[in-house]
């Protein structure tokens, strides 16, 4: 058994923006991902559980778990990603359900998820695709309102840990969002009916209407980076105080992140962060980890506190 930890930021803007950023800021994100790269390569993973959010791509408020396995997944090729079927394990995604529920984690699952940039940019950072090595999706809600208490998220990622931790596999586990954000992601309170409509049941827009939604984020992304946007600002305090609350082993640390004052402090899509509580959660079921490698930067051209951390087991 071992288990190794990535978790990084995701933005759609690292291929698509207007107004990118500094050529020695693009260097430094690179740079990250190069580490990154190079530490899942080393490990060489015999299974990949990837907890990620969902963007009103493939969960809706018809129905919205806080966290869901799948059993199947294709990614839906927004902003560029890659489209078309991950490898998924059905065996272990099966298995984790059901850990995860004997270990009083009300898990849930789906046998088609559709997953977005949030599932499969770090897929393709870190193995060149969706399909390169046998994988676990776990869907984390981090955009739509209301949501669990951060003890059910640290919790969910201890159940997972202890079942991965009980194969005789090498497995990485991966984190996919945060930190501070506030992209221009709807909002079910102050979304108009017409976009609302879109929050309960908008799978598969027509390609006009995805270009729209993609082509509002972009120019957002470019007004935010000039200064213009009513947006909330990025919060590097608070995502240094959250990645080292990550890298101290201590994973109760998390249960203190209440869901309001997150949006407050940090912007709406901050609760993407629950994929690191997850992922670092999980790690720590399978025994004390070191972390081995950390980025950090604000990326307004990104909309993103931007952190990359590498850790693992001892
Ligand atoms: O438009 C979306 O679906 C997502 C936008 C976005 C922008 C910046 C950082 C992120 O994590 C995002 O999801
Ligand atoms: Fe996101």
């Amino acid at each position: 058994m071992s288990l190794a930890l990535v978790a990084m930021s995701h933005s759609p803007l690292l291929h698509t923006a207007e107004l990118p950023p500094s050529d020695a800021v693009r260097a430094r994100v690179d740079a990250a991902f190069a580490a990154i790269h190079d530490f899942a390569r080393a490990y060489d993973p015999t299974l990949v559980v990837v907890f990620a959010p969902d963007h009103y791509n493939g969960v809706f408020y018809d129905m919205l778990p806080p966290f869901a396995v799948g059993l199947a997944a294709t990614g839906i090729g927004d902003y560029g990603s890659t489209a078309g079927p991950l490898s998924v394990d059905e065996d272990h995604a099966l298995a984790i359900v059901r850990h995860a529920q004997q270990a009083d984690v009300d898990m849930t699952l789906s046998r088609r998820l559709e997953v977005d940039h949030g599932a499969v940019q770090p897929l393709e950072t870190l193995f060149g695709g969706i399909d390169a090595r046998p994988v676990v999706p776990v869907f984390v809600n981090g955009v739509a309102a209301p949501f669990v208490p951060m003890r059910r998220i640290r919790a969910m990622g201890q159940a997972v840990g202890d079942y991965l931790a009980s194969l005789d596999e090498r497995v990485l586990v991966i984190a996919s969002g945060g930190l501070s954000h506030d992209p221009p992601v709807p909002q079910w309170d102050t979304a108009p009916e017409a976009v609302r409509a879109g929050l309960i049941d908008g799978r598969h827009p027509s390609a006009e209407a995805r270009e729209a939604r993609q082509r509002r984020v972009i120019e957002g992304a470019a007004a935010f980076a000039r200064g213009e946007a009513a947006i909330r600002d990025l919060n590097p305090g608070w995502d240094r105080t959250f990645m080292a609350d990550c890298a101290s082993g201590d994973v109760a640390r998390f249960d203190a992140y209440e869901a309001d004052a997150m949006t407050e402090e940090a912007g709406h899509s901050s609760h993407e962060v629950r994929t690191w509580v997850a992922a670092f959660s999980a790690l720590a079921a399978a025994g004390p980890y070191e972390t081995t490698y950390e980025y950090y930067e604000p990326i307004p051209e990104y909309i993103a506190g931007f952190g990359v951390m590498a850790a693992r087991t001892r």
